[in-house]
């Protein structure tokens, strides 16, 4: 009954596959390889257009290193108050570009609207040096409460950001599972919707240890090497990164993966409502958050059920809890069985 985070998942077994068969040979390092070579000409082909593409090792190092590109003194960039960035990279975005500010943006289930970046950005404004520079926007898709933004939520934020001339970021950390909830193409679902950069995350759908900095924007890219060289993720044997997305990318595995996390995230929440449970936010991607009473959580917990208190930040909803409820965090994953889910089900009782 593992429902902690996709992150404690391990790799799927053709990913392992492909690393064991790239591991057969020596091959040239840094990135030079000819796997390194073809999975970059498949992200063009996924994406329809020519792009950019950078392995890094951590979603972390892929968001902040993909902000550092559009740095600038005084840099400012607007997201969500409770985006990855903003609470979980130990200031990594700011620290690796040279200091941008992260600006928080409101909005409910872990979406920020373009209203609510309009107001924002109104705190930088344009051309007062003491105020810095609005430099990005950066969006969170599938976000870290478990929801998804439209294809036309994308494009109306990506309004907002152009009337600023400033970029758009997507933290694609669960890239996978809001694509195939959305069953869209990954082009409309991000260039073609205006996103300039984006982190591509398999990490959490799969892969051992594989993330990209994708670039639309092909004159950001320019220099980029240097960025990720001097944060130390360029990595010797790069082709372990790239074979681990070749085995990803290959027969629409990463879609699959994602497909199947979605479902068992629907099937646990089908099942809590069943049971009356209800949850904080839609289950749009591969993360269910219900809120139960302490009593029930702590036995589920002794039940050996893996999850954890989520801690709730936006004021109405928390306002609405009593005294002894709490919310829940349970994701789901590639590896998820429907006996997981009949598990906790069965544990959770009436
Ligand atoms: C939404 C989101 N973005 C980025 C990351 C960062 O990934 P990493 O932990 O590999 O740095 C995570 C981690 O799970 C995440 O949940
Ligand atoms: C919680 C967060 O830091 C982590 N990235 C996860 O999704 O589990």
């Amino acid at each position: 009954m593992n429902f902690a985070s996709d992150n404690w998942f391990g790799a799927s077994q053709p990913v392992m596959e492909t690393l064991a068969r790239h591991n057969l040979k020596a091959a040239p390092a840094y990135g030079a390889d000819a796997v390194t070579e073809s999975v970059t000409q498949r992200f063009s082909d996924i994406f329809e257009r020519e792009v950019s593409v950078f392995f890094v090792g951590t979603g972390s190092v892929a968001n902040a290193l993909a902000l550092a590109a559009y740095a600038r003194p005084g840099g400012a960039v607007f997201c969500h108050r409770e985006s990855h960035i903003n609470v979980d990279e130990c200031n990594c975005p700011e620290f690796m570009s040279s200091g941008s500010k992260l600006i928080p943006v409101p909005g409910h289930g872990g979406k920020i609207t373009p209203a609510g970046l309009r107001e924002a950005l109104e705190s930088v404004p344009p051309n007062i040096v003491h105020h810095g520079q609005a430099v990005a926007v950066s969006i969170t898709q599938a976000t870290e409460s478990g929801t998804i933004y439209s294809v036309d939520e994308i494009a109306k934020i990506k309004a907002a950001a152009s009337a600023r001339s400033i970029a758009l970021h997507m933290d694609g950390a669960r890239f996978a599972n809001a694509l195939v909830s959305l069953n869209t193409s990954p082009a409309d679902m991000t260039w073609k919707s205006g996103v300039d950069v984006l982190s591509f995350g398999a990490t959490k759908n799969g892969c051992w240890c594989a993330e990209a900095v994708v670039f639309f924007d092909l004159e950001a890219a320019r220099g980029f090497e240097y960025h990720r060289k001097r944060a130390g993720h360029l990595f010797s044997k790069s082709r372990f990164i790239a074979a681990q997305f070749e085995g990803y990318l290959e027969n629409d595995h990463w879609l699959k993966n994602a497909r199947h996390a979605n479902e068992m995230a629907l099937l646990l929440a089908e099942g809590l409502r069943a049971k009356g449970v209800r949850t904080v936010w839609p289950v749009e991607a591969n993360e269910v958050f219900p809120i139960m009473d302490r009593q029930r959580f702590t036995k589920l917990q002794a039940a050996g059920a893996m999850i954890y208190e989520w801690p709730l930040r936006e004021d109405a909803i928390q306002s609405e809890l009593s005294a002894d409820e709490l919310c829940i965090r349970m994701v789901t994953s590639f590896a998820t069985t429907v006996e997981d889910v009949a598990r906790f089900l069965d544990a959770y009782g009436e």
